[in-house]
């Protein structure tokens, strides 16, 4: 089974669909983290009222302990997690946690958004989800990727980024910590 994992990223980029893509390969299972926001919070960010840190600590809570829970063919979760503390307290619940954050020009963001119909995130808050986004460090556990091109290929990338990571670090090291799944 591998680590637990969280696609991340603003909204548009791709966390849904590429997580559920990602999970179906894994045989794992897919949690969108929207449907774990509080009411007010979708209540707030469908009025086109972004959310604040004291806004997300519940809802990251509530993230924390679906990763850190029993899932016995491993989870993917889709969640923005755009700062590094809203990372910090996601593996403070689980430790193993790895973070794939999905990267897309913004001009490409805004055609996204503006033609998905039904979703209660209103355009207009991308600036600030932009403006909000602490890109991963190097030292935590994930990887970046651009995602544009299709979502089966970037499931490929991930999925030969994690295997050749597996390759590159000698078993039974402290280097494991280093791996992606
Ligand atoms: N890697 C990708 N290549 C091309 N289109 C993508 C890619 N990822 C997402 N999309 C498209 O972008 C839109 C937003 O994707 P979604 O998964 O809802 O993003 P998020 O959950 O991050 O808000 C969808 O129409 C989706 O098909
Ligand atoms: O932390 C936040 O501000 C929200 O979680 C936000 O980042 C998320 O993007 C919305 O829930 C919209 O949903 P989509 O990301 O699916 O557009």
């Amino acid at each position: 089974m591998h680590r637990p994992i969280v696609v991340m990223g603003v909204s548009g980029a791709g966390k849904t669909e590429v997580g559920a893509a990602l999970a179906a390969r894994l045989g794992a299972t897919f949690k969108d983290a929207d449907d774990l926001h509080p009411l007010p919070n979708v209540e707030k960010m469908t009025a086109g009222v972004p959310l604040t840190d004291e806004d997300r600590w519940p809802w990251l809570r509530l993230v924390g302990s679906e990763l850190a829970a029993e899932h016995p063919h491993g989870i993917v979760v889709a969640c923005s997690a755009l700062k590094r503390a809203y990372r910090d307290a996601i593996r403070a619940a689980a430790p193993s946690t790895r973070f794939i954050l999905l990267k897309v020009d913004p001009s490409v963001l805004m055609e996204r958004l503006v033609q998905r119909p039904g979703h209660f995130m209103p355009p207009s808050l991308l600036t600030s989800q932009l403006e909000t986004l602490e890109a991963l460090e190097t030292a935590e556990a994930g990887m970046t990727l651009i995602s544009e091109g299709g979502i089966e290929a970037l499931v490929d990338q991930i999925l030969t980024k994690s295997s050749q990571e597996r390759l590159a670090v000698p078993a039974g090291t402290d280097q494991n910590e280093k791996m992606i799944f």
